[in-house]
């Protein structure tokens, strides 16, 4: 059935009921009435500016800055500036129609000319933020009409105003906070200087308080990259940490299309953890702080970089203090990644000496976007630099070629082998370099992580740590060494190691080894080490969480000592078979307490 219109109309609000609204809930935190007066005064000033240089203001400018006084005694907290003030009718639209803003139309006036830049007010909103904190608020302004008459504004929080003629001599506006008791928190000077250093430390026009402008107008990332020396980035970094060391270098981001964005981002000199302080980036837009909350623009890799982001196109909702998730915040992220994908290969290529030194601290970086991001992987995987116990850097392609001749398996695969301790499994290592064959050093605790990655990405390549089998099972080729026992020999030998060793989670296996390895050696599967290893990192307990760690035992048939067992009584066999395994244990860093007291006591013995 087709409805029928009974009445269209507008609906109303009733300023009594929305007003304490705005004035209470609309903005989270109380301290930011003055970052919106503040921002306010410094609009009041840029438009002046542009009026003048777009010729529709032609008096002198003289001194612009704005000031923010205190009167403990009085009760007042008075933001001023000489910008371009408030005719009476002007007072009446922008001020009394709430959420009516003169910043807007001021930048929809001005828009051919580019009046929009830099005009921080949008909602029409910010001024009835003062009556968080006050109980009357006062308004003295002139406007740079030439024989504009100044005038009076006070409301004292209800909907009603009043305005009268007043004294001032000057351009401009004071705006005049009579502090309400339940905030007189805010009538302290280092409060105060708190709030303005926290929001207004990059503020386009100069803030005094207490006789020092407490801002800098003119940060880096306002001025085109060409015209900066290092050590204006340098001295900017220690500007935002002044107790940081110097960072490892830095990107000037610059985009006008199809998003407003500027920032300087920093590689700090990281140590190889994770405990690094994240919310070092500040989030600006249009030189007003927003918020050091970056996750949504940064992507996470990336949360370990310092620096500043300006971007006056990242949606704000109207109290300024959070993101809205949009589109445009999405693109961000993905611009911000590349153009940090594209310095560090820029780096690479222009100075790969420079970026082999550099790459202990940022291959934390580079490796936790690879695995985070395959956007990044892309371009990463021409510039990541893996580094093998000789302290030589190889890229993926550098090392796939170095390794291809020797380490291919005999079904074809590529078989990477690294260490995590050079010096824990220094027998491993050494074994392995006797086969020619290349280890790694992948010790950092992304690595476990890093490694699965690319396992995927890496076509018919496997990633073993040197301890995960015996040396020639590491990588398995055709040519095969025939064990000097027998299969009864090997089954005897199995049954009484199984004996010596009977623990948990460990599996004894007799095969043939170069006669120069050890009687036995212990190894770590790879796949089961690695995922206890990536959930250590982590801090999940996983499947895994609670098994002990599996190892196998292997015992060398072809070892002289492996078949001197056959000549010995049962005591005898058994008292050799426990040393050695002890030799093996200590040569994993595994034998300790009551067993390595023991082993130590029964060698001093024989010896
Ligand atoms: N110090 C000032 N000098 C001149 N005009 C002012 C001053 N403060 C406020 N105004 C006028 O009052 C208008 C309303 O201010 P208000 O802070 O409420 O909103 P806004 O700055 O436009 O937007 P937002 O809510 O995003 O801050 C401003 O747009 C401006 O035209």
């Amino acid at each position: 059935m087709e409805s029928v219109v009974q009445e269209k109309g507008n609906l109303s609000i009733h300023t009594e009921n929305i007003f304490p609204i705005i004035k209470k809930f609309l903005y989270s935190d109380h301290e930011i009435f003055l970052r919106e007066l503040v921002s306010n005064a410094v609009d009041a000033t840029q438009k002046l500016k542009q009026l003048a240089s777009y010729g529709e203001f032609g008096g002198e400018l003289g001194e612009l800055k704005v000031s923010v006084k205190l009167d403990e005694t009085a009760k007042t907290i008075t933001v001023s500036d000489r910008g371009i003030g408030m005719t009476a009718d002007e007072i009446k639209k922008y001020i009394n129609q709430i959420a009516f803003s003169g910043a807007e139309e001021f930048v929809e006036k001005y828009k051919d000319k580019g009046g929009d830049k830099g005009i921080i007010g949008h909602f029409g909103l910010g001024f009835y933020s003062a009556y968080m904190v006050a109980e009357k608020v006062e308004i003295v302004t002139r406007s740079y009409q030439e024989g504009a008459e100044p005038v009076r504004w006070i409301c004292d929080g209800s909907t009603e105003f009043e305005i009268t003629t007043a004294e001032k001599a000057e351009r401009g506006s004071d705006i005049i906070l009579h502090i309400a008791p339940d905030s007189e928190e805010f009538l302290s000077a280092s409060r105060l200087r708190g709030i303005l250093e926290k929001y207004g430390k990059f503020l386009p026009v100069e803030i005094e308080f207490e006789d020092k402008i407490i801002n800098n107008p003119n940060p880096i990332w306002t001025k085109n990259p060409a015209d900066l020396k290092d050590e204006d980035y340098l001295a900017f970094y220690k500007e935002l940490h002044p107790f940081s060391e110097d960072p490892l270098f830095w990107i000037h981001l610059n985009v006008d299309y199809p998003f407003n964005l500027t920032g300087v981002l920093y590689f700090p000199k990281l140590k190889n953890d994770f405990q690094v302080q994240r919310e070092k980036i500040q989030l600006y837009s249009r030189q007003v702080f927003i918020t050091d909350e970056v996750k949504d623009i940064v992507p996470d890799f990336l949360q370990l970089l310092h620096g500043v982001i300006d971007s006056p196109d990242i949606p704000l909702n109207v109290s300024r203090s959070y993101l809205q998730a949009d589109g445009n915040v999405k693109k961000i992220n993905g611009y911000i990644t590349r153009k940090v994908a594209d310095k560090l290969s820029e780096i690479f290529r222009n100075d790969r000496e420079g970026f082999e030194k550099k790459f202990d601290d940022i291959g934390l970086f580079v490796k936790y976007g690879i695995i985070s991001e395959d956007k990044f992987y892309d371009k990463a995987k021409d510039f990541c630099l893996l580094k093998n116990t000789e302290g030589k850097y190889f890229t993926f392609e550098e090392y796939r070629e170095a390794t291809q001749a020797t380490q291919t398996d005999k079904d074809g695969n590529l078989v990477w082998l690294y260490t995590t301790d050079t010096q824990k499994q220094d027998g491993f290592v050494q074994s392995a370099r006797k086969r020619s064959y290349d280890i790694l050093v992948l010790d950092s605790v992304i690595d476990s992580h890093f490694i699965g990655t690319l396992e995927q990405k890496l076509e018919k390549t496997t990633v073993k740590r040197v301890d995960a089998d015996t040396v020639d099972k590491l990588i398995e080729k055709d040519v095969k060494l025939e064990s000097v026992l027998s299969k009864d020999d090997e089954e005897k030998v199995k049954k009484l190691f199984e004996a010596v060793v009977a623990g948990a989670g460990t599996s004894v296996v007799v095969e043939p080894m170069p006669a120069d390895e050890l009687p036995v050696v212990i190894t770590f599967p790879e796949f089961m080490r690695r995922m206890t290893d990536m959930q250590a990192t982590s801090g999940q307990r996983s499947m895994f969480g609670n098994m002990p760690l599996m190892y196998t035992v292997s015992v060398n048939a072809n070892h002289p000592l492996t078949s001197k067992l056959a000549s010995l009584d049962d005591d005898a066999q058994k008292a050799l078979a426990k040393q050695i395994y002890d030799l093996a244990l200590l040569s994993q860093g595994m034998l300790n307490g009551q067993d390595l007291t023991q082993f130590i006591q029964r060698t001093v013995e024989v010896l």
